[in-house]
């Protein structure tokens, strides 16, 4: 837990004193609700109350948040706060072979059992032994695999980049944080791709399949040169990069399609960005580096080999799915690409008699991209890191299924996460008290261009907090906007420039619950035994039904504050009597 450093949040109105406030101070218009955060204890101390009944049928109720610093655990199921019983340790599945450095580190924290090539019914008989399972592209984790969790699998580790073998759908709506690898294998993945291009245009394979068979057939296999030669990256990021870099480096042509690529990465390395059609008519080698999702499942096909230039050849060490390889293999029977080489197919590993793998034009190796010692054990550590760092329920900077944040915008955000949470917590259960909440605005104030501001996880926090008090499901940072969605609880944003120390990238934070259909009535009064009762006793005289109540305080007999939840709105002689009470300082009815 960092060190405590005071913060101040204020609770007030959009709107300025209403007509049916009932004030007992001097000063009303000055009046405000202030709660000071320290460590990570809330108090709540009550200065003075500036409250709207907004004739509006929707009033919104401003929490504003200042800084403060706090630590968190972020990914834990956040009703059990320590989810793993202190007397064990973490039962960690490794589903696949995984580098030694890595499984060290799993071993010093939790029970690590290593069992591979389970069947899907094995590993779901399994899972709901386990707090966290790591998978190479081997293991397919579906739905039924978070199913027969039975909510304990809290991290599927991937230790790699591809995540298409993993449900994330599935893995959010079970609040199942997902981590990949997403960087130790790229050198790997890029030296492989040039490997396959170089075997490919001189026919490396072919020839030693031909020598071993006994023959010296050095005119069947004559190839093409790469220099001069025009290559297309498709997906232009981490491993496609490094292709283009050492492809530049055989004096290649190299351009690049990617629709999410800045254009000044591409400039710094000579390559020129282009349209997908013109990427695969221009080109003379074309190499796959974009992930397999729906957009891209079978993006080559007979419609894009007919527009690719005659005798192309293909590269593909992404994912097979990208492919479709039937089409591939009429193109190059019809020698519309004049060869292929490639690392992944669509089913894993294909069957012995695939035509394409088994076509003359074709070079195959099974999964080979990331297989480097180097990789392997750089791919081992980061996943490791990532699982363990994820049981602890710290926030992983290599998430894929929850906010994702890179580790300097997380150390300058990390004074306001714990406190977004209790923001959102509050405001929900001070102002709505539990239920009714339709729609959620959180403002951002800060100096700095809203474009600037990744609030991705203040976001979330903020939602976290809002939700796990009106939800029976464990919400954690994965699930909360899932299930936000599913409460139909609309959360907007909006980003505010304001004129303060750019040291500071948040000056203040908002949220505002919008509520639909509510009564209530705010009292702000002497902190003292029986008031709960006597307010509850003249409601019930003039027959006025109480929906819920809430009472927080700062300081034992001082001050508190009471928020009472009604059915119907009271007369004018039974407020009266209200205010009448010696204790009520202050108090307010508002229809929502
Ligand atoms: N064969 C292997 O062993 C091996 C090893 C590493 C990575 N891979 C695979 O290579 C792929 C790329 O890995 P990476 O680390 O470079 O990932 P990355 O996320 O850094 O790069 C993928 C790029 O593809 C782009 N992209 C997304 N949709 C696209 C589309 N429709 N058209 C063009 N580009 C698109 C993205 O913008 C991104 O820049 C992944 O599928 C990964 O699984 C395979
Ligand atoms: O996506 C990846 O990282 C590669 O395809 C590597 O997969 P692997 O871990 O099964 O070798």
């Amino acid at each position: 837990m960092a060190s405590a450093a005071a913060a101040t949040t204020s609770i007030s109105s959009a709107s300025s004193l209403p007509p049916h406030s009932h004030n007992k101070l001097s000063n009303p218009s000055s009046s405000s609700l202030r709660l000071s955060f320290s460590n990570s204890s809330l108090s709540l101390s009550l200065q003075k109350l500036f409250l709207s009944s907004n004739p509006n049928p929707r009033s919104s109720t401003i929490l504003n948040v200042l800084k403060t610093v706090h630590g968190s655990e972020l990914l834990s199921k956040s009703r059990d706060p320590d989810p793993l019983p202190q007397s064990h340790k973490p039962t960690i599945l490794v589903s696949e072979k995984l580098g030694e450095a890595g499984l060290h580190l799993l071993r010093g924290f939790g029970n690590v059992e290593c069992l591979y090539n389970l069947s899907q019914e094995d590993l779901c008989s399994k899972i709901a032994e386990c707090d966290a399972l790591i998978v190479r592209s081997g293991t397919k984790v579906t739905r039924q695999v978070f199913e027969a969790a039975k909510g304990r699998l809290k991290v599927v580790g991937r230790a790699g980049v591809g995540i298409d073998n993993v449900d994330l759908q599935a893995a959010t709506e079970f609040g199942c944080l997902v981590v990949n690898a997403p960087t130790a294998n790229t050198i790997a993945a890029a030296e492989h791709g040039i490997a396959l291009l170089a075997a490919m245009a001189r026919n490396v394979a072919q020839a030693d399949a031909s020598m071993k068979a006994g023959k010296w057939q050095r005119n069947k296999y004559v190839g093409v040169s790469l220099v001069g030669k025009t290559l297309a990256i498709m997906g232009f990021g981490k491993v496609g990069s490094e292709v283009a870099r050492r492809a530049k480096g055989l004096g290649m042509h190299v351009i690049a399609h990617d629709p999410y690529a800045p254009a000044d990465r591409a400039r710094a390395l000579g390559v020129e960005l282009v349209s997908f059609d013109q990427a695969i008519a221009t080109a003379d080698f074309v190499s796959l580096h974009m992930p397999l999702t729906p957009t891209t499942n079978k993006i080559f096909n007979d419609a894009t080999f007919a527009k690719m230039k005659k005798g192309v050849r293909i590269i593909n060490v992404a994912r097979g799915g990208v492919i479709d390889e039937d089409a591939l293999v009429r193109a190059l029977d019809n020698g519309t690409v004049a060869q292929a080489a490639l690392d992944v197919f669509t089913e894993e590993p294909p069957s012995t008699d695939s035509k394409l793998v088994q076509h003359e034009n074709v070079a195959v190796t099974p999964h080979l991209g990331a297989s480097t010692k180097e990789a392997q054990e750089g791919v081992a550590v980061e996943i490791a890191e990532a699982v363990v760092g994820a049981l602890r329920g710290e926030l992983s900077a290599t998430a894929v299924n929850a906010p994702m944040v890179p580790p300097e915008v997380l150390s300058e955000l990390a004074p306001y996460v714990a406190l977004a949470e209790k923001l959102g917590r509050l405001a929900v259960q001070l102002v709505a008290g539990g239920s009714g909440i339709q729609s959620v605005k959180v403002v951002y104030r800060s100096s700095r261009d809203p474009d600037n501001l990744d609030t991705r996880l203040l976001r979330a926090m903020i939602t976290k907090g809002i939700i796990e008090p009106i939800s029976d499901a464990h919400i954690n940072l994965v699930n909360a906007d899932f299930t936000a969605k599913q409460k139909g609880l609309r959360i907007s944003e909006e980003r505010v420039v304001v004129d303060s120390s750019p040291e500071n990238p948040i000056e203040s934070i908002q949220c505002g619950c919008e509520l639909g259909g509510k009564s209530l009535i705010l009292c702000r009064q002497v902190d003292q035994p029986g008031m709960i009762g006597r307010v509850g006793n003249i409601l019930g005289e003039s027959n006025v039904n109480v929906s819920f109540m809430s009472v927080g305080r700062t300081v034992r007999r001082t001050k508190a504050i009471m928020a009472i939840g009604v059915d119907e709105e009271p007369d004018k002689d039974t407020l009266k009597k209200i205010g009448e009470v010696p204790a009520v300082e202050e108090f307010v009815f508002l229809d929502l």
